[in-house]
């Protein structure tokens, strides 16, 4: 049995994806989000948020062991995931959320290239096969992730916040995640649960066309049509069901991401201004907020939504 075999059993009751042979994987370009020797540790006991101060560069994948209650006081610990298809926008519209509300942005897709190239990582050529079939790496891997780059965050906030990140408090944005069901529950159950889903909807054509743009200059093995092909699969048959799982809890705002980035991000900032004062006192959970109507957010609901070229958004929920 192979090293590869034995992590994949281990995970086996947690990830029914079928995987192929790997191959050694390619440079990513994308900005690092999380402590690359910090990775993968066991959570600490209790509830308060610790800082890892002893990295295991050699972590077991029996050491990816998640919490049974929640790791961070959602008082204190705001979550916002960031969901869409691949290239809908999520990274870009991230960045500017942080430079213009001091969030803390961790992409779960970024933590799995840094733990991959991280000498010694035991998940390496897992999460190398995974990403170039497009598939779901195990959730025990990409939330002991989140949770580890979350604890070293709070540990050392970013320092030109202040309010937002005084007494333990902290934001995120945690983008591309959760990508399929038991990543949502387990998440909500063993490090925090989320305020919100931002949702960012186009069609594939568009979707097709930025990821095959990117792939000129991203370095990312997965930014090919073959891998892209495979990533909207798993991203219709796996990953909508998160957002539909969401959407009946009335947590998410969805944006049309088919405009210029300007224009989207507009329309980001109105839906984040009118959430601000919430996000600014403690948690928000727009389930026990009223909900902002469609016509005054700029956000379309299921049934009335658009995009700007007028096809019918492929990687939204069917209407
Ligand atoms: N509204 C937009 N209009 C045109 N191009 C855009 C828009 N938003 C993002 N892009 C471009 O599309 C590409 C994909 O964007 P981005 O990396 O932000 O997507 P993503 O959703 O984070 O993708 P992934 O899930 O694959 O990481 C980038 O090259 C980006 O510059
Ligand atoms: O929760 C997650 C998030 C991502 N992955 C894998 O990473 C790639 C790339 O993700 P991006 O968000 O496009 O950077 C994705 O296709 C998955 O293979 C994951 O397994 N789990």
């Amino acid at each position: 049995m192979t090293v590869i075999d034995s992590i994949k059993a281990v995970f086996s009751s947690s990830s029914s994806e079928s995987t192929s042979t790997s191959t050694p994987h390619s440079n990513s370009t994308t900005t690092s989000t999380g402590p690359s020797s910090e990775t993968l540790k066991p959570h600490p006991e209790g509830n308060a948020p610790a800082h890892p101060s002893n990295p295991d560069a050699k972590a077991v994948p029996e050491q990816a062991v998640l919490s049974d209650k929640p790791v961070f006081d959602q008082n204190k610990v705001t979550v916002i995931f960031v969901l869409g298809g691949p290239g809908a926008g999520k990274g870009t519209q991230c960045e500017r959320l942080v430079a213009d509300y001091g969030f803390k942005h961790l992409s779960a897709g970024d933590l799995l290239r840094e733990e991959r190239n991280r000498p010694g990582s035991t998940y390496g050529e897992l999460i190398t096969e995974y990403i170039r079939e497009g598939k779901i790496v195990p959730q025990e891997v990409t939330i002991k992730l989140l949770e580890n780059a979350m604890s070293s965050t709070l540990s050392s906030p970013p320092s030109s916040q202040n309010e937002a990140w005084s007494n333990g408090k902290g934001r995120f944005l945690i983008d591309g995640f959760p990508r399929k069901m038991d990543q949502a529950l387990k998440f909500d159950e063993s490090v925090v649960k989320s305020s919100f889903v931002l949702f960012f909807s186009t069609t594939e054509a568009i979707l097709l066309e930025r990821l095959l743009e990117r792939g000129k200059t991203s370095g990312r093995d997965d930014d090919n049509k073959e891998s892209i092909v495979k990533r909207f699969r798993t991203f219709v048959e796996t990953s909508m069901p998160v957002v539909d799982y969401y959407r009946k809890l009335g947590k998410v705002v969805e944006i049309d991401s088919s405009p210029p980035i300007d224009v989207v991000y507009e329309k980001v900032r109105v839906e984040m201004d009118q959430r601000l004062g919430n996000l600014n006192s403690s948690s928000l959970d727009t389930t026990s907020q009223p909900q902002v109507p469609a016509a005054s957010s700029n956000t379309t609901s299921t049934a009335t939504r658009s995009n700007a070229t007028g096809e019918a958004p492929i990687l939204a929920p069917a209407v």
